[in-house]
């Protein structure tokens, strides 16, 4: 699914009233209309509304919501703002045709003294504000918005939350931002829903379908997206009836150390089970017999060092190289992974400790191998890019890193961001906060390392990794639930995973 601007959805809604043809306020009436069927669903009446309207058509569409909503048994109060002396034609159009119904009360609020009580079971609806935000909300309409933040009612925003801006909120007034329950985005999701810190503004959010113009949607270029199961599934090749194991790769995985074997152990499954034809795990001398018992499966090259990875196998026979999971960060490792960035010539995973070497060495990132792949949580990108103050600048230092050296960056966490060296960003919706436990970054880095193996380019690679990762810990969470769950579990959901996204 495209993630568009809030100046191209304008575009969109400016092509769709042309050409399909409709009229702005037929499109107004379509939009409230889904709005209208999300609440009656959720929320069935009799229900009392409190709808606070703003000068925009997101006002509009809370105008024509209330319209609705009082002619479907609920009891409607509607707010209407006096911000500026302009209003958009849509809106005013509504608003005359509530006045001449006379079914609702409505009340024009001119400041914060007029504001009516908010109880616990009431709905509001935030309708003040919504793409077309210009700049941060000032004067009473912000007592309006913090009133409403300090109330415990159902709090549904239109679109947006009122004072979210939709992509960038790095210079915003963070205290002027509805805090909504449900938000219910018309058609796309906004990029801002993406980023951690503005999930006490969205809370829950849906995508209200409202028909935009397919032909604009498809021709329209961003450089956001989101993952979706159909995209992910096209991506994948077929296997055909005389394929063998080297039709699938020999992978090379450099991972675990001196407490940290179970790194290892976790890479090398999760690469196993995601279709690799020969996997070499190379790990420490003490790792030995740990490796060979529990995963059979694997081939083992072994270090000089006892406790720490030093030197790497010779690397011809192999068609991808993963390293990191476990592996300290002692000097002789760093003199291995200059080797290494230096000689290998096929796609490279690098993960955890490995990234933290090439950090603590900025010379380094001069030797990046193109192609290659990194897989940093926040901490770690911000050891390897740079530190920043949000999520919106944060991701456009992480798309500038990818460009400029050539690589996928994927930055982990919820909506993991996967960016590609031609600029294009794609946030994958699958996973959940069961993930957030001990070596489930592991098992991606094996899984990723696997779909290489077999022949999947980098970016194409990583982003089936992200979904398929998210999707077993999905599935895993059904059945064990999100604090039971283990990276062990994710592994054992792969088999599960593999079968639901081919379906
Ligand atoms: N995208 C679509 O296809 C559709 C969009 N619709 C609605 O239209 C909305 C966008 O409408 P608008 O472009 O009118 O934008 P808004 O409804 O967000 O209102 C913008 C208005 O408020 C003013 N303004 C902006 N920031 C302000 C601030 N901080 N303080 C005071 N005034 C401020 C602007 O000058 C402008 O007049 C969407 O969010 C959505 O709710 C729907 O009507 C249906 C179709
Ligand atoms: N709240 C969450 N929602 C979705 N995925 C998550 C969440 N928390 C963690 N994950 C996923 O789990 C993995 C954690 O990786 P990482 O932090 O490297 O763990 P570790 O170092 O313990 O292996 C990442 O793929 C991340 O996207
Ligand atoms: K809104």
């Amino acid at each position: 699914m495209k993630i568009f601007t809030a100046k191209q959805v304008a575009e969109i809604d400016a092509y769709t009233i042309i050409n399909e043809p409709i009229s702005s306020i037929d499109l107004m009436e379509r939009a409230a209309g889904e709005i209208y069927k999300w609440i009656t669903d959720r929320f069935p009446a009799p229900q009392n509304c409190k709808i606070f309207v703003g000068p925009g058509n997101n006002g509009g569409d809370g105008l024509a919501l209330a319209r609705m909503l009082a002619g479907g048994n609920y009891s409607v109060e509607v707010f209407v703002l006096q911000i500026s002396d302009k209003i958009s034609a849509d809106a005013e159009a509504n608003l005359e045709c509530i006045r001449i119904l006379n079914t609702l009360d409505l009340y024009e609020m001119t400041s914060i003294d007029s504001m009516p009580w908010l109880f616990k079971d009431d709905i509001v609806i935030d309708a003040i504000f919504g793409s077309g935000l210009s700049r941060p909300i000032e004067g009473f309409a912000l007592d309006v918005v913090n009133a409403i933040n300090a109330s415990d009612a159902n709090v549904v925003a239109i679109d947006i939350p009122s004072g979210l801006m939709a992509e960038d909120n790095s210079k915003n007034n963070l205290r002027g931002i509805v805090r909504a329950d449900f938000t219910l985005s018309f058609q796309f999701p906004k990029l801002a829903f993406l980023f951690p810190e503005n999930e006490i503004y969205v809370g829950e959010w849906e995508i209200i379908s409202i028909g935009l113009h397919p032909d604009i949607i498809s021709s329209k270029t961003t450089a956001y997206k989101v993952l979706s199961k159909e995209f992910v599934k096209s991506l994948l090749m077929p296997r055909k009836k005389f394929d063998h194991k080297g039709t699938y790769g020999h992978g090379l995985l450099i991972s675990g150390s001196y407490g940290k074997m179970g790194a290892a152990i976790l890479a090398s499954r999760a690469s196993l089970r995601s279709g690799i034809g020969l996997l070499t795990s190379h790990i420490p001398r003490l790792g030995y017999q740990i490796m060979q018992t529990a995963v059979p499966e694997a081939m083992v090259s072994i270090d000089r060092s006892d406790i720490i990875f030093t030197e790497y196998p010779e690397l011809s026979q192999f068609k991808a190289v993963a390293i990191g999971p476990g592996i300290d960060k002692k000097q002789n490792s760093f003199r291995a992974i200059v080797n290494l960035l230096k000689e290998v010539k096929v796609p490279l995973v690098i993960d955890a400790d490995a990234i933290n070497i090439i950090s603590e060495h900025p010379e380094l990132k001069k030797e990046l191998p193109m192609g290659s792949i990194f897989t940093p949580h926040v901490r770690e990108f911000e050891r390897l890019v740079g530190k920043s103050g949000d999520s919106y600048t944060r991701n456009c230092m992480q798309r500038e890193f990818a460009k400029a050296h050539g690589l996928t960056l994927m930055l982990k966490g919820a909506y993991t961001a996967i960016c590609c060296p031609e600029g294009s960003c794609y946030f994958n919706p699958t996973g959940n906060p069961g993930m957030a436990t001990a070596g489930s970054g592991d098992v991606l880095t094996g899984i990723i390392l696997s779909l290489l193996s077999q022949g999947y380019s980098s970016h194409i690679a990583a982003i089936i990794g992200a979904y398929l990762h998210g999707l077993a810990g999905d599935l895993a969470s059904v059945d064990v639930g999100v604090e039971a769950l283990t990276a062990s579990d994710i592994i054992d959901y792969l088999p599960k995973a593999w079968l639901y996204l081919k379906k």
